[in-house]
């Protein structure tokens, strides 16, 4: 999965990429990092072909439909319950399947019944997220999918991810947490100066940077 010499203007103008080019790889997890503001959920809102069409330099990309798309703070209210709302998801992709409340992640089988209208903010993140992981794609988009989660809670949601890549999924991921992520089958991409600015495994960003860990690598780039 191909970006080609990519550059694109915010509708105000702005230029947020000038002749990027990435590539993710299949079958992996696809971490993009990057300060606040360089233009990782709008990367990934052009790959998924939510905002807009997507421009010829992307190649090699499932189509729209063959997507997972884990927005950050989607609005995921509702009546339905915890176990419905998400075995609705898994019978999108897997009707024949028959989903049952066992198959829940363990922190949402005690919430199976309760309405997504009351359950907390991270609670709903869990749900959705869950949900998604339930989608049988070719490609997993997920927007800083710890973000706001507490951090034994993240530890469950990351699990969920690498189970993904260890069924040969493809995953790209953006994320500020460093703490719970794998080095195993990773591939980190670093966006700054409108572009990607690095691209190879976490030992190779340290081995570049002189650094222990994928943080301390991360600091050292000039993203
Ligand atoms: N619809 C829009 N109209 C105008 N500008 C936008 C729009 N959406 C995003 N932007 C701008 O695009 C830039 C990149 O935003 P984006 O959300 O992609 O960054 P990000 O790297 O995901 O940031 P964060 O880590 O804070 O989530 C920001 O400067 C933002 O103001």
């Amino acid at each position: 999965m191909q970006i080609d010499n990519f550059s694109y203007q915010l509708p105000d103008g702005r230029q947020l990429f000038d002749h990027l080019t990435a590539t993710f790889e299949p079958g992996k997890l696809n971490i993009l990092l990057g300060v606040n503001g360089v233009g990782k959920t709008t990367l990934l809102d052009l790959i998924a072909g939510v905002s807009e069409q997507r421009h010829l330099p992307f190649t090699g990309f499932p189509t729209m439909q063959r997507i997972a798309y884990h927005m950050q703070g989607a609005p995921f209210t509702g009546t339905a319950t915890v176990f419905e709302t998400i075995k609705m998801m898994a019978d999108l992709d897997r009707p024949a399947e028959n989903f049952q409340v066992d198959q829940l992640p363990e922190n949402l089988q005690v919430i199976a019944h309760t309405r997504l209208k009351d359950l907390s903010g991270g609670q709903r993140q869990l749900v959705l997220l869950a949900g998604v992981c339930q989608l049988e794609r070719d490609l997993y988009l997920f927007d800083e999918p710890e973000s706001g989660l507490d951090v034994k809670v993240a530890v469950a949601v990351i699990d969920q991810i690498k189970q993904l890549v260890a069924r040969g999924k493809t995953v790209i991921m953006t994320t500020h947490q460093f703490r719970n992520l794998p080095t195993e089958n990773v591939h980190v991409l670093v966006l700054a100066g409108q572009c990607i600015a690095f691209s190879g495994s976490p030992a190779e960003l340290m081995a570049e940077t002189d650094a222990e860990t994928l943080e301390d690598a991360y600091l050292k780039t000039d993203a």
